[in-house]
């Protein structure tokens, strides 16, 4: 085995089931867990907060640089509480708003590469569960073990649709399928750190399968890397 702790890393689009899976995991493993995803929406709050749109590349990556956030764990109630520049802002990170400004600016090689090390630093003995788009391909790219997780669109729609309903939110399932669309283009297709399976990576389509049925496969497939 390397010095480094071990890696375990689970890119993949937005309700492809990512953070579920990676929380399970590392909560079966006793590993540490990154969700680089919230980084990027406290990032965005941030920038909401300051007025900074996502052509402001230069105060984004300065505020990228000295972001003021830090990650609470509440090991009563199981929920990472997030705490931007003093305010609790779990829930406000959320939306489907501060998604969309996070996708935007998670576009700018400059910012990305300002929380590099920020993201680096979670890793931890015994171990880390790293979720994002990017994990595997740029982050952490000597993982032990790599996944690529997706599902249709219109699954993830689904389930998006449910999670809003569940929280009594009004969603609307034609317009959800359009921003995940919108929203898989932008993260594919831009030139840093697109959205893309590392090389070696387990391909796992979720569109039919439980979430029980997909933590088999991930633990079975975790096992197998880390014993070899
Ligand atoms: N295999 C599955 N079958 C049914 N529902 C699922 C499955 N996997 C996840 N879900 C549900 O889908 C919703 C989105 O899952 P999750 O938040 O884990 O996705 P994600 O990939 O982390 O998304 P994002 O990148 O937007 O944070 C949750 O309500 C979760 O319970
Ligand atoms: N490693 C990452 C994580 C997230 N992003 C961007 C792209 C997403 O649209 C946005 C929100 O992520 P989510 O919480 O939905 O996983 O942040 C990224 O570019 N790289």
């Amino acid at each position: 085995m390397s010095a480094n702790p071990p890696v375990i890393t689970i890119d993949g689009p937005s309700g492809s089931g990512k953070g579920t899976i990676s929380r399970m995991l590392a909560d079966k493993l006793g590993w540490y867990l990154l969700d680089s995803g919230a980084i990027y929406r406290v990032l965005a709050v941030a920038s909401l907060h300051h007025n900074f749109g996502p052509q402001d590349e230069e105060s984004l990556v300065a505020l990228a640089t000295d972001l003021d956030v830090k990650f609470i764990a509440n090991d009563e109630t199981g929920l990472t509480h997030v705490i931007l520049e003093g305010e609790d802002v779990t829930m406000a990170i959320r939306t489907q708003e501060v998604a969309n400004q996070a996708s935007k600016i998670a576009a700018l090689p400059r910012v990305r590469e300002a929380l590099l090390r920020r993201q680096r630093a979670f890793r931890e003995m015994p171990g880390l569960v790293a979720d994002g788009r990017d994990m595997g391909t740029v982050v952490f790219p000597d993982a032990e073990a790599k996944i690529f997780l997706t599902a249709s669109a219109e699954e993830r729609a689904r389930r998006r649709f449910n999670q809003l309903q569940e929280k009594g939110m009004d969603a609307n399932m034609d317009a959800l399928v359009t921003e995940i669309r919108e929203r898989d283009e932008r993260d594919m297709n831009r030139s840093a750190a697109p959205l893309k399976p590392a090389e070696g990576s387990l391909m796992l389509d979720s569109t039919a399968m439980s979430i029980d049925k997909v933590l088999d496969e991930v633990l079975q497939y975790a096992h197998h890397k880390l014993s070899a």
